[in-house]
């Protein structure tokens, strides 16, 4: 098997690509070059982890045609089009830990080099002027920390504050109360916390919701001598009223390490009294990065070398442990989906997957991945596991998942059922010696029939001599019967024929088998 290859394109601890080396990829590390210079390279590779200054376009995605994962060594994925590498079936994966205390201490040692002035204190006196009556400070002790974003980093920061005896005041909407009195602050929403705050300090990503949260009018709303820290986006503060509230003395002081544009090498900002600024270094320890570097190495690897998913911000996660029991019932589910597919006509509104016995102790979002996949193949020739739920999701589909844990008529089973026009129609699966798919029923009739290559797909009312003529009909048009499979609802009902087939079955042939006697249906499937 050839390795998977996975470039390193921003700077990143050595321990990434060693990692990589060693669990069975081969790696390069080319850091430095222009999006036109990434865009040219991208081709070849089947992974690509990052830090924040490679931006995953659109344009690069056109051009990533083997690529199959993308990995974030940090947090915040803002650079990268989640939902193109969605749509192309790239899984993208960050490292949610690895450098949030790291983080959190930035965003604490900005609060003191702003109630200290540490930065223009310690540059005036390297100057030589012993500046000692010129920069009176602020204790924090017993001030209100203003918390925006309760997550990972945030919680990490309120705990240091409390450590250092200040009140913690924090908006987050998805903040429960059992939480917040948790981690000892106060819930708030955001016009108390902008009114009680000395200091205020952002912690949320940079979503529609938070973008510019601190705006004029907001920043407005703060208490006289408010202080700002920012060491999560850039666009979550509005750059130009800052250094307005900073000029006008109602803002004390502001300290930003992210800005709306990076790299940013020229700022209003700049220069501003009070303001200081870090080039985004808050994930930017030894520790902080060996961590991601580590994680993102190891994630990426289990995915492309054993089919492990962890950490995936538009997949399920799925272990290394899990991958090899789950894959033949990925197997089933995407034939299962797939069959129901290729032999739907209608549009369908919902489609529900039914697990049961022993498939019902697994992970069933991979399942129902797999089966949208299938299903949604006849569609689009490019549908994966990684896309599938988006895309039904996008056209509509309403996906139901049911679990029964009792075992039926066999130890392990998948129902795949559609809603179509002409009501629901259903087909189901086993896995036989808990590895070899079986189709075990089709609307309603008992069947016995592996899925795989080309078949022919035959619904007939069930007559005497019927089967003959088929073989035939097969045998003249030079095509060579695989497996045969038969199944009915009653003697003399409608019966349904499988047949796997060498070759391919012409459109003069499908006709043909259409025209005999008591023939209802006539399909070529493929798996
Ligand atoms: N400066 C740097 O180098 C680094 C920056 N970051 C950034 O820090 C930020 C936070 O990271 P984590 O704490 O790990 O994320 P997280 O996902 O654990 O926490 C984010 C929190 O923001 C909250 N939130 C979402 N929408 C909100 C809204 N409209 N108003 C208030 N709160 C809202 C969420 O409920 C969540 O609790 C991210 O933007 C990340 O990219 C992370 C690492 C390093
Ligand atoms: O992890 C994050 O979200 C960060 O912002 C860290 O960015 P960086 O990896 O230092 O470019």
């Amino acid at each position: 098997m050839t390795k998977p290859k996975v470039l390193i394109s921003d700077k990143m601890d050595p321990n990434a690509a060693r990692i990589f080396e060693e669990m069975g990829c081969d790696v390069d590390v080319i850091t430095g070059e222009n999006p036109e210079q990434q865009i040219a390279r991208i081709g070849e590779y089947d992974g690509l982890a990052i830090r924040s200054s490679t931006k995953v376009t659109k344009e690069m995605l056109a051009a990533a045609k083997n690529l199959k994962v993308i990995g974030r060594a940090g947090i915040g994925v803002d650079n990268v089009d989640i939902p193109a590498a969605s749509a192309q079936g790239v899984v993208v994966m960050n490292t949610p830990f690895g450098n949030s205390i790291t983080t959190a201490e930035h965003a604490i040692a900005l609060m003191f080099a702003l109630a200290r002035q540490l930065p223009e204190a310690n540059a005036q006196t390297q100057a030589g002027t012993w500046p000692k009556n010129g920069f009176m400070g602020v204790e924090v002790t017993g001030k209100t920390l203003g918390l925006i974003g309760a997550g990972n980093i945030g919680s990490i920061v309120a705990s240091r504050a409390l450590g250092l005896r200040m009140k913690v005041v924090a908006f987050d909407p998805f903040l429960t109360p059992e939480r917040a009195v948790e981690m000892g602050v106060e819930k708030a929403d955001l016009e108390t916390l902008l009114a009680k705050a000395d200091f205020i300090t952002l912690h949320t990503p940079l979503t529609d919701q938070t973008r510019n949260i601190l705006s004029a009018e907001n920043l407005a709303k703060t208490k006289k001598g408010v202080r700002i820290i920012n060491c999560a986006r850039g666009g979550l503060v509005d750059e130009a009223a800052l250094k307005a509230g900073l000029d006008s003395g109602h803002i004390a002081g502001a300290a930003l390490d992210v800005f709306q544009t990076e790299p940013a090498k020229d700022s209003p900002l700049f220069g501003t009294p009070n303001f200081i600024c870090t080039p985004h270094l808050g994930a930017s320890t030894t520790e902080a990065q060996v961590n991601v570097a580590l994680q993102v190495a190891e994630q990426m690897a289990d995915y492309l070398v054993n089919g492990g998913v962890t950490n995936a911000l538009n997949m399920p996660s799925l272990s290394a442990e899990e991958a090899p029991k789950l894959k033949p019932y990925m197997k089933l589910a995407e034939v299962l989906g797939s069959m129901v597919g290729q032999l739907t006509v209608d549009s369908v509104p919902r489609i529900s997957i039914h697990v049961e016995g022993a498939a019902a102790e697994l992970n069933q979002k991979p399942i129902t991945a797999a089966v949208l996949a299938g299903f949604l193949r006849v569609q689009s020739a490019t549908v994966n596991m990684v896309n599938a739920p988006f895309l039904a999701k996008e056209r509509g589909l309403e996906v139901r998942e049911v679990k029964t844990e009792r075992e039926g008529d066999y130890h392990t089973l998948i129902r795949v059922s559609v809603k179509t026009e002409a009501g629901e129609r259903s087909v189901a699966g086993t896995l036989f010696n808990n590895v070899e798919p079986r189709l075990v029923e089709m609307f309603g009739i008992k069947v016995e029939a592996e899925l795989d290559g080309s078949m022919l797909y035959i619904v007939n009312e069930d007559a005497p001599g019927f089967i003959g003529r088929i073989g035939t009909l097969l045998g003249e048009n030079a095509i060579n019967i695989g497996t045969f499979n038969l199944g009915r609802r009653a003697a003399g009902g409608e019966a349904v024929l499988l047949l796997s087939v060498d070759g391919d079955l012409s459109a003069g042939l499908l006709e043909q088998a259409r025209a005999l006697p008591g023939v209802k249906t006539v399909k070529a499937l493929t798996f």
